[in-house]
């Protein structure tokens, strides 16, 4: 019996997976139907391969670092370059001017987030503003996050970064070979104090062990396509027992993760109002400015307020450490720059303190630093696909509704003509600048509406961790046992966020003047 059962379920699910796939292609056709009646003036589709019919680049999709091979493909398409995958028009600007064109001077058009179903309808991915489509319900969450986050706003973080980065320092003093944990741990504490005043424990911190099985949902079912039912989402009301419906199963589990993640911490801050003990904080900030409870627009609101304090954490920890850790592992390699940064700090601020925001004026080569940094490893190389609202015409080329364009910022930050030897470490390119040489905030952190809107505490972050660093410490390549120096490789990983592979240094006080500097730093931190 219980044989003959398991035989029509699974007879059934074959049919049910051979009747999505035609209904699927029957999809595709319709799709090319009614895109060629949008298309009165049958203008061209933009140039790039075109793969095989109704799959189109299905099998030749580049899929390790894929932003490289967008770049060669230039050589052959020029710089805007499309082609469509099961019937999903793509679309990658390799140059500014395209990004200009499109993504800033037309960014009503081209500002919506593909569809994701398994993250945004299973998962509820949905309090990440970054996946919400183009809309009010996106606009309301960038409003209240950019109250907090905005250039004239960010010092109010200066506190907390400074005391984090000090603890830092003091870390590396006694465990240097864990610098890449201390990395992570620094952003960590910082994000979960400014929003919500909460201090993280060194290990196994629930909410950071919260927060990273989050992201790791995300890392599964944020490439859209990875589950199916991105392709087919009918497939969501499947029932999670169903043979095959693993992925619902799946679901069901990260979106309990996420309510998680953005209620326990913002509760915690509301009892802690409630009982009049809060600190100020981010989160504290936006309970303030909610509506009283009895107001129609409470529920909203507060569910708005739970999900900005929430994405700092999700959408900054991970992005900023990728780019300490690039620029630790580019010290190792570049001793010669490292020795000119301190020179600089040496002659400005002194051997008798640590660096502070305030001295950032007068340290052209340490911003040269932050720049470079976040130029030479980009953190999010395709940045996020922007989709297109509504069919467009644009330089004699036909661009329909839905594609996703990915504004190619590697190219753009690595194109040779512009910055030389680009994959050379060089910040001395933005002191002397050729006529051409770009600030690369003009594509690291993305672009028009969707530009990051956590750039500038970013920004703030990596200058008072690199400069306090190099203050007082030295970085060099570890040493094998022979005492000969192990160069690094500057290899960094794939995905939608990149790192640096992981690598070995070598990190001792640069005296011991500096040694001691370190520890009456923190120590003058814990008694404040
Ligand atoms: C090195 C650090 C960072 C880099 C390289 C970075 C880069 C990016 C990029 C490329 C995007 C996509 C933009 C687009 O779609 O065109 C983005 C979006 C976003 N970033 Fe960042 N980011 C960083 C740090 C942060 C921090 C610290 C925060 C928060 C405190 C943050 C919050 C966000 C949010 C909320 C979005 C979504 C914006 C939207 O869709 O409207 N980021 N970031």
């Amino acid at each position: 019996m219980l044989l003959k059962i398991r035989q029509l379920v699974a007879d059934n699910l074959l049919h049910a997976t051979a009747l999505s796939f035609l209904t699927f292609f029957c999809l595709i056709i319709r799709r090319r139907i009614v895109a060629g009646r949008r298309n009165p003036k049958g203008l061209p589709l933009p140039p790039g391969p075109k793969g095989l019919p109704f799959v189109g680049l299905l099998f030749d999709r580049p899929v390790n670092k894929p932003w490289l091979t967008y770049a060669e493909w230039s050589k052959t398409y020029g710089d805007m370059i499309y082609f469509e995958v099961l019937g999903q028009p793509f679309l990658v600007l390799n140059s500014l001017k395209r990004v200009n064109d499109l993504l800033e001077k037309r960014s009503s058009n081209y500002s919506d987030r593909v569809g994701m179903p398994m993250a945004l309808d299973l998962m509820d991915w949905g309090f990440n503003f970054a996946f919400l489509p183009y809309g009010s319900w996106w606009r309301r969450h960038r409003r209240s996050f950019n109250e907090h986050f905005h250039q004239n706003t960010v010092h109010k973080y200066h506190p907390v970064q400074s005391r984090e980065v000090r603890e830092f320092l003091a870390r590396l003093l006694v465990t240097p070979e864990n610098f890449m944990h201390h990395i992570r741990h620094t952003f960590a504490a910082t994000i979960m104090s400014a929003a919500y005043d909460i201090s993280v424990k060194l290990s196994e911190d629930p909410y950071i062990c919260r927060a990273e099985e989050s992201l790791a949902g995300i890392a599964a079912a944020g490439i859209p396509g990875t589950f199916l039912v991105d392709f087919i989402p009918a497939l969501k009301y499947v029932p999670s027992w169903l043979p095959g419906a693993s992925f619902k199963r799946k679901a069901a589990y990260w979106k309990k993760i996420n309510h998680d993640l953005t209620e326990i911490p913002f509760k915690h801050v509301e009892d802690q109002m409630k009982a009049g003990k809060a600190s100020p904080s981010i989160s504290a900030a936006l309970i303030e400015g909610l509506p009283p409870q009895n107001d129609p627009k409470y529920k909203e609101e507060r569910e708005i307020a739970k999900d900005a304090a929430a994405i700092s954490y999700i959408a900054g920890a991970d992005t900023t450490v990728s780019s300490v850790q690039s620029f630790f592992l580019a010290m190792a390699l570049y001793p010669e720059i490292q020795k000119k940064a301190q020179a600089e700090l040496d002659r400005v601020v002194g051997p008798h303190r640590l660096p502070d925001f305030s001295d950032r004026p007068e340290l052209p080569y340490i911003n040269a630093l932050v720049k470079e940094t976040s130029r030479w490893n980009l953190v999010l190389p395709l940045a996020i696909g922007h989709m297109v609202s509504d069919d467009d015409e644009y330089d004699g080329y036909f661009i329909p509704k839905g594609t996703v364009v990915y504004g190619n910022a590697c190219a753009i930050l690595h194109d040779p003509t512009v910055y030389t030897n680009p994959s050379e470490y060089n910040p001395e390119r933005y002191l002397n600048p050729g006529p051409n040489v770009r600030d690369p905030d003009c594509a690291a952190f993305g672009f028009g509406r969707r530009i990051c809107p956590g750039r500038h505490m970013s920004d703030n972050s990596l200058f008072s961790i690199i400069a306090s660093t190099l203050a007082v410490y030295d970085i060099k390549p570890s040493v094998d046992a022979k005492g000969n120096p192990m160069k690094p490789k500057p290899e960094f990983t794939t995905g939608l966020l990149t790192y640096p592979v992981p690598f070995k240094c070598t990190i001792t006080p640069r005296n011991r003047a500096a040694e001691d500097l370190i520890r009456e730093s923190v120590s003058a931190t814990h008694n404040d």
